[in-house]
Formats: C-alpha cells, sequence, structure tokens
C-alpha cells in the first residue's frame, strides 16, 4: 500500500479531510489499498450513538448490504471478539470493528481467498480509528457548542447543497425542502430577569425540543443568539406548516425550569429553485418577522405575505 519514508500516506489524506464525502472516499481508497481484497463493505453509525445501526459507506460494494438487525448484530460480536473470521466455501470473511472512544461504531467486512495477515488487520484497526476520530472532529467543527446543533457556517453550505440539487431534481421529487427561521419570544426578558445562564439554559432546551420534532434526516442550526433554522422536507405547505406548528405548541407547553412558559414564532418558505441564501434566509426573516407583528407564538409562510407585488418590478442592476 502507498506509504512514504516517515509514515503511511493514508493518515496524511485521511486526517487532512475537511468534507464529509472526501472522508469517506478517502477511508475508501485506504482500505482498498490495504491488501487483496475480493471485495469489501464499510457500514458505521456516523452518530456514534451504540445501539443505532450502523450504515453502508461504499455502496458501490458488491457484498450484499445486511439489514439493520444484522448489522447490529455483528456489532456486538465485533465488540466481544475484536476481529471475527468466517469461512464458507473458499471465501474468508474478516469483520474489523470501528472504534471511537473505546466503542465500537461500526464495521469493516473484507471478503478476500486468504486470511489478512495480522499487520494488515492492525492496520485496518488503526485506519478505521483515525478515520473515526477525523469524523468525529469535522461534526464538532460543524456543531455550536452550546447546544450541539449545527452552527451558521454549516447552514450556509447546506443551503447552497439543497438549492443545487433542488433546482435539478424539482420535478421529479414526492418532498420539498422548507427553510424556517425559528426565533424565541421575548427572550430579552429572560436574561433581564433570571440571567443569562438561565437564558443558556432555555435556548439549549429549546434546542432540544426542536431537534426531537424534526426527522433524524433534517438539519437544525442555531444561526444566531436566541434564533433558529430548520432546512426539512414536507410534502407541501401545509404539511410544513404542521410540523412547525407542532413545535410551537410543543415549547408553549413545556415548563421551563424557573422561568415557567414561553412562545417561539417562526417563518418558512420552499426552496423550490436555485436562491441565493442571502435572498431565501430574508424571505424566511420577512415571514418570521410577519409571526412577531402578529402577536408572537405563531407560524407565517413567506407565500401568505403580500409582498412579491411590492418589490420593484424594473430588472435594471442597481451598483450604488
Ligand atoms: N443567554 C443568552 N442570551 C443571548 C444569547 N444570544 C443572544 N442573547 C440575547 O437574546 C436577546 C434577544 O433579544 P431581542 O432580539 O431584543 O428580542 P427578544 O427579546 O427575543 O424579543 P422578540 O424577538 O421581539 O420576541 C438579547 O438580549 C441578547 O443579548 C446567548 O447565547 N445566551
Amino acid at each position: 500500500m502507498a506509504s512514504n519514508a516517515c509514515g503511511h500516506d493514508w493518515v496524511v489524506t485521511i486526517t487532512q479531510q475537511e468534507e464529509e464525502p472526501e472522508l469517506d472516499s478517502a477511508l475508501i481508497n485506504a482500505v482498498a489499498e490495504l491488501g487483496e481484497f475480493t471485495r469489501f463493505a464499510i457500514y458505521i453509525n456516523k452518530t456514534f450513538n451504540i445501539g443505532l445501526p450502523a450504515r453502508l459507506l461504499n455502496k458501490n460494494t458488491a457484498i450484499e448490504e445486511l439489514s439493520e438487525q444484522e448489522v447490529l448484530d455483528l456489532l456486538a460480536k465485533v465488540s466481544r471478539n475484536k476481529i471475527r473470521i468466517s469461512r464458507d466455501c473458499g471465501v474468508i470473511s474478516t469483520y474489523v470493528p470501528i472504534y471511537y472512544t473505546g466503542n465500537v461504531v461500526g464495521i469493516l467486512v473484507v471478503e478476500s481467498d486468504k486470511e489478512l495477515t495480522e499487520r494488515c488487520s492492525m492496520l485496518a484497526i488503526y485506519m478505521l480509528n483515525i478515520y473515526a476520530n477525523q469524523l468525529s472532529l469535522l461534526h464538532k467543527s460543524q456543531q455550536d457548542p452550546l447546544t450541539e446543533l449545527l452552527n451558521r457556517q454549516t447552514f450556509d453550505k447546506k443551503v447552497i447543497e439543497i438549492a443545487a440539487n433542488t433546482a435539478v431534481e424539482h420535478d421529479s421529487k414526492q418532498c420539498h425542502w422548507f427553510l424556517a427561521m425559528v426565533d424565541i419570544d421575548h427572550f430579552k426578558r429572560v436574561n433581564d430577569n433570571y440571567g443569562h445562564v438561565i437564558g443558556d439554559e432555555v435556548i439549549l432546551l429549546v434546542a432540544q425540543l426542536l431537534k426531537n420534532n424534526f426527522r433524524i434526516e433534517d438539519y437544525v442550526f442555531r444561526y444566531g443568539g436566541e434564533e433558529f433554522s430548520v432546512l426539512f422536507q414536507a410534502s407541501d405547505e401545509l404539511d410544513a406548516r404542521n410540523a412547525l406548528n407542532r413545535f410551537r405548541s410543543c415549547v408553549a407547553q413545556y415548563p421551563f425550569p424557573q422561568v415557567g412558559n414561553l412562545t417561539v414564532s417562526s417563518g418558512f418558505m420552499p426552496i423550490y429553485e436555485f436562491e441565493m441564501v442571502a435572498s431565501l434566509v430574508q424571505k424566511a426573516d420577512q415571514a418570521l418577522y410577519h409571526s412577531k407583528n402578529s402577536g408572537r407564538n405563531c407560524v407565517t409562510a413567506y407565500s401568505e405575505l403580500d409582498i412579491q407585488q411590492s418589490q420593484p418590478q424594473d430588472d435594471s442592476i442597481e451598483l450604488f
């Protein structure tokens, strides 16, 4: 496999990746160069939650995809026995655990016609461990430290990615992406009356409620201060409104320690075509301000606002 005079190229390649798809590719390439494998499959639970099923990373593997339960069973087995080997009609299958902070979070399944050498197995373990560490660092760099929601920088990237894909896939999709801006009502009073520590706790609790109210495949961000943003899929505007209203009423009923009851307002809009991030946020924000001006504790769609007509029809460009 590729190595240089002072170590292995794969260490450098894996640890220099700053984007998840490239990091995944670096691992897949490194594993492919490890030895003479017939084929291999990497399963990993990228949230590092023990007990959750690991997902197949190299989708192009020829190894038959295992069911969620099969992967969970395998993870339980390797966590006891480190590496497992099985033989079936001349094919040797080796199961190598992926460790993160001492726990098994995934597995590499290798099929070969001879047993892996001890050196190769150990290298695989190190490689997978280094990948998991790098993935964790990457995730931390995308998170807001207080709430562990995704941060503002990640928001911009994700919107661009979704808007670009939406422009291509628009007609063929059943569900659409929506952008919502959510803001805690009268939050200044919480700080003023109870102090910033309680204020921070409120932000943390609202963040948790928000995360619990949306699906695992949706994206929840701390946009800044007491403002959050959500990128989520819904079948139509009514469906999106229902999701936001469900969250709104969940917050309204939640007994915040010391503070009691609080409410949130939100504004949302669909991402139907490619549009600049700033423009999308501005529109969702306009809807949010409408909610604030309508007495707070409510949800407004951008489409409800009577704004389109009042925007300039002139298509000349203003430079200054
Ligand atoms: N504790 C805490 N407070 C924050 C944080 N970020 C922003 N704030 C405070 O959040 C408050 C936001 O207040 P405003 O934007 O005036 O709005 P509001 O009181 O929430 O009222 P409306 O949005 O109009 O309902 C300010 O007092 C900020 O100092 C944070 O990370 N922690």
